[in-house]
């Protein structure tokens, strides 16, 4: 099957800076597709090349296999893009507008009328069809550009931070659409700064820094990566150690007293688990895939004759995951400068 979107080795370059730098991904026909990273990280330009909005340095494009310089007007017709900027013509009832552009993709005016209002009436804003776009208010110039990439009927829709600046009803609502014509087979490239929207949403996601990609993964996948921490509350009292006691992973952690608590030796020797200390009174073992490794956990407590009141697994969240890699990134590139 030809992918939606294919690069290889693609870069960008403004003067000394490398907005792409070698920058290959493919994204299957059908998936819905997130691109995640800090500001800076290249998400736009590579977005701007696929719509020939900016013209790469080098490596190759393609949309459902056009090339996106050599074959542009195909590539372009696949895309539906919904930009981070306000860029609309402001003159024109909003219907007017939508109107325009599927004209100018090559759709006759009778199809680009039906289009417009299946389009604005998909959104939520049929009943804006006749208002300009100035007149509207942020949150539906925001349903206005969703519609706007909607009314060519693409094979490709590209969002760019589509909920950036919206309340949570709104956002809720773009979820709705967008979820709704990914199930009816249309692809989804998504770039956002919510990790919450990568997944709830994302088939899967790229990690985005400094024009490469660091990796590409499922979000599930991607937590899995990082420790979980399960929380276990027992009857006997655990010490901790008061020269510890200023914290060393956050406020409320402190280590546990040198023979406070039984079982602990045989806990950190368990495989997958890395330290155990005492947060808020509740014992905190951090572990990779927290939730195989509880049983051996409480087996452990249970043997040395701890009752187990209260048991809660912590999971990484995408964000910590992200916000871990990009840093490893910053470190690796500062070490190397220094
Ligand atoms: N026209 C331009 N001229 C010079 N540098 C540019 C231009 N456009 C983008 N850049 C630079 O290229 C890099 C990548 O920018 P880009 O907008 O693609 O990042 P981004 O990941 O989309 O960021 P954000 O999340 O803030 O939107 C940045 O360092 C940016 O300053």
């Amino acid at each position: 099957m030809v992918p939606a979107i294919e690069t290889q080795n693609l870069l960008k370059e403004y003067g000394d800076l490398r907005a792409l730098d070698e920058l290959s991904l493919r994204v299957e026909e059908g998936e819905f597709f997130g691109l995640l990273g800090p500001n800076g990280a290249g998400k736009t330009t590579f977005i701007n090349i696929l719509v020939g909005l900016a013209r790469k340095t080098g490596g190759d494009a393609y949309v459902f296999g056009h090339d996106v310089v050599e074959e542009y007007q195909q590539a372009r017709n696949a895309i539906g893009l919904a930009p981070q900027e306000f860029n609309v013509d402001r003159f024109f009832p909003i219907r007017e507008v939508l109107m325009h552009k599927a004209g100018y993709h090559g759709i006759s005016e009778d199809v680009a009328a039906r289009r417009a209002e299946e389009a604005l009436e998909r959104v939520g804003i049929s009943h804006k069809a006749d208002e300009r776009f100035d007149w509207l208010s942020g949150g539906m110039k925001r349903r206005f550009l969703l519609a706007r990439a909607l009314v060519t009927d693409p094979d490709l829709l590209i969002l760019d931070e589509p909920t950036a600046g919206v309340d949570v009803q709104l956002r809720h609502d773009i979820w709705a659409v967008i979820q709704e014509l990914n199930e009816e087979g249309t692809t989804v490239l998504l770039t956002t700064h919510y990790i919450e929207e990568a997944e709830r949403l994302c088939d899967r996601v790229a990690i985005v820094n400094e024009g490469s990609i660091l990796d590409v993964a499922t979000p599930g996948d991607l937590m899995d990566r990082g420790t979980d921490t399960i929380y276990v509350t027992v009857g006997t009292a655990v010490a901790a150690t008061p020269a510890a006691s200023a914290g060393v992973a956050g406020a409320g952690t402190t280590t546990i007293e040198s023979g406070h608590l039984a079982g602990e030796d045989r806990l950190v020797a368990l495989d997958g688990v890395e330290d155990v200390t005492l947060e808020d009174g509740r014992l905190a073992i951090r572990a990779d895939d927290g939730g195989a490794r509880t049983p051996a956990v409480l087996n452990v407590l249970e043997e040395v004759g701890h009752e187990i009141t209260d048991i809660e697994i912590s999971r990484t969240s995408l964000e910590e995951v992200f916000v871990e890699m990009t840093n490893e990134k910053r470190s690796d590139r500062e070490g190397i400068e220094a």
